[in-house]
């Protein structure tokens, strides 16, 4: 765990300054510690006073933390005057440590003034010392001596110039541009771009932004992460605190992003909490009302996009509504709409995905081996067939664009727990019980289906997208329902409750399924991934996507 300082000013209302550095020094995996600059009363309207306390005691400060802690990394944030500038430039001469970022704090989004003018050539000659400088727009163009970038080009001229003149790494951040992808391009003096784009937030909560980037960014940089993989890193995850700091209901003028949310969701996946409780389903089913009566039922869910095929399937959508409606909510959906998904993360889920789609294919190979009617037995082959099909074209894509051999990829914990359920409830149960298991694979995928709404071509997974709208799909998912209704209603009532507990267990491996690939590292998803490339997970269709392959490879990450 490194052992981060931030150099910075303060923020009572905790979004910017070495309130935000903190929090962000914790979730990027450090141990932050602060050394306060000025004090500064604002909030998230702006600021109002500002008191900057004798140098001699910055120095204190300084020396109190260097003489006795080894620091990783440094992150510097306001520094104000020249006289600080001054006071922070002879300690870090002194203590070198091996990372340092510079966030060169000029001006916040409010318009107020956080470093002196007459200190701003302080500041140029001060980030000769840095690792790497962070400036926002405005910031570039002062350090640089040039007019405010109208365009990121402009931007990266500037930045490009400036970090071969002085030596220094640069990131040029599009933040403060009229742009719909937000791109962070990490500029080494050498010429080296990394460029991380990410999709632009719809949101007033901003607030502390750069301050949250730079802390994150020199945590994973002291972590031994390696420059693509730092600012991959601290983009991805200020992207999710973006997202959600609108909720966190903090002031009435630019909000502060949510930097605890990754570790909550991380939290909350990692719960050993059963997923059904042993009231949530009758020991006997005699009619489906006893399912809707001991559920919360159908009153305000979402509707299924593909009908129930009568009063069991439809007694079993409204006792899983809570999960669908957390699917189509979940991050890794909307990530795959807005085209924010890392590729990473994209890749992983494909290779999730194949790994599945073998398992499922010999589920539903059990079922038609189980069958005695004949259309049943026709239908569950059909499926296993499509199933094992997707997974044949997925290989071959992955081949086609390969020349090493790929390596044999391995299950995650929650594909292996998924896949294992099946084939355990799809042999070991009674028939109905595995029909009801492998449900929700048809069902739930559909219903994402249906809600996806349309995406410019340029969008990074547009021809992925498409394959969810395969209309072969919606067919072999009414089939599917329609086996299950008859399964129910021949039932026994204690085979039915344990069929309903295995749709709900598969609703909840299905939302396990999607979310597992926001849970994933860079570095852990390309030692089970190839060139990541697209298929479905819709057994009944035949459409791997290899536009959507094409589209991957194309693009930055
Ligand atoms: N609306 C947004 N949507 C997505 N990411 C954003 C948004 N605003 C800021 N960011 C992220 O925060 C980083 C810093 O924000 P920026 O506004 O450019 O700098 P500063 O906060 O220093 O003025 C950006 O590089 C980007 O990664
Ligand atoms: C104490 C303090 N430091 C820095 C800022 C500016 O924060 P920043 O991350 O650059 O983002 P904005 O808040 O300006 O968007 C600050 N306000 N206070």
């Amino acid at each position: 765990m490194p052992r981060v300082l931030s150099i910075a000013g303060t923020d009572p209302t905790g979004g910017a300054g070495t309130a935000a550095d903190l929090k962000s020094i914790t979730a990027a995996g450090g141990y932050g510690m602060s050394v306060v600059t000025g004090l500064v009363a604002q909030n998230t309207h702006g600021v109002r006073d500002l008191h900057v306390p004798p140098v001699k005691f910055l120095a204190a400060q300084l020396h109190a933390v260097s003489s006795d802690v080894t620091l990783d990394a440094v992150k510097t944030g306001m520094l104000g005057t020249a006289e600080i500038i001054a006071t922070v430039a002879v300690w870090l001469d002194d203590v070198r440590p091996p990372i340092l970022v510079v966030d060169p704090v000029m001006i916040a989004t409010s318009g107020d003034r956080l470093l002196q003018p007459e200190a701003e050539q302080a500041m140029v000659t001060f980030c000769r010392r840095a690792t790497v400088v962070t400036p926002n727009i405005d910031e570039l163009a002062v350090l640089t001596g040039s007019p405010r970038a109208a365009t990121e080009d402009e931007a990266l001229d500037q930045a490009a110039r400036w970090s071969a003149e002085m030596g220094v790494a640069v990131i040029v951040k599009t933040g403060h541009l009229d742009t719909l992808t937000v791109t962070n391009t990490w500029l080494s003096p050498d010429g080296t771009r990394i460029a991380v784009p990410s999709t632009r937030v719809d949101t007033t909560s901003t607030h502390g932004t750069g301050c949250s980037l730079s802390s994150a960014l020199a945590t994973r940089l002291g972590c031994g992460d390696t420059p693509a993989a730092a600012l991959a890193w601290a983009t991805d995850w200020l992207h999710e605190s973006i997202s959600h700091g609108a909720a966190l209901r903090v002031g009435s003028g630019h909000g502060p992003v949510d930097h605890g949310h990754r570790a909550r969701r991380l939290a909350a996946a990692a719960s050993s909490a059963p997923w059904i409780t042993p009231d949530a389903v009758p020991h006997l089913l005699e009619t489906p009302a006893d399912l809707g009566t001991s559920r919360a039922g159908n009153d305000g869910g979402p509707a299924p996009a593909v009908a129930s095929a009568g009063p069991w399937t439809a007694a079993l959508w409204a006792a899983g509504e809570e999960t669908t409606a957390a699917i189509a909510d979940s991050d890794f959906v909307r990530a795959l709409v807005d085209g924010s998904l890392p590729k990473h993360a994209f890749g992983f889920y494909l290779t999730q995905d194949a790994l599945y789609l073998n398992g499922y294919a010999r589920a539903l190979a059990a079922l038609a081996a189980r069958s005695t009617d004949p259309a049943a037995q026709v239908y569950w082959s059909q499926a296993a067939t499509g199933a094992l099909t997707e997974e044949a074209e997925l290989h071959r894509g992955w081949l086609g664009r390969n020349s090493e051999p790929a390596p044999t990829p391995a299950p995650s914990p929650v594909t292996a727990a998924y896949t294992d359920f099946l084939l355990a409830t799809a042999l070991g149960e009674d028939r109905a019980v595995g029909v009801a298991a492998v449900l929700p694979c048809f069902w739930l995928y559909a219903q994402v289906g249906a809600a996806l709404p349309a995406v410019p071509a340029d969008h990074p997974y547009a021809a992925w997208l498409d394959t969810y709208r395969d209309p072969g799909f919606v067919t072999a998912t009414e089939q599917a329902l329609a086996q299950l209704e008859s399964e129910m209603a021949a039932a026994s009532p204690a085979v039915r409750a344990t069929a309903t507990r295995a749709y709900l267990t598969a609703c909840r491996h299905e939302l396990e399924f999607f979310d597992q690939a926001l849970r994933i590292e860079p570095g852990e998803a390309s030692a089970v991934q190839g060139t990541a490339i697209g298929t479905t997970r819709s057994p009944g269709s035949t459409s791997p996507s290899n536009t959507a392959a094409a589209q991957l490879a194309g693009s930055t990450r």
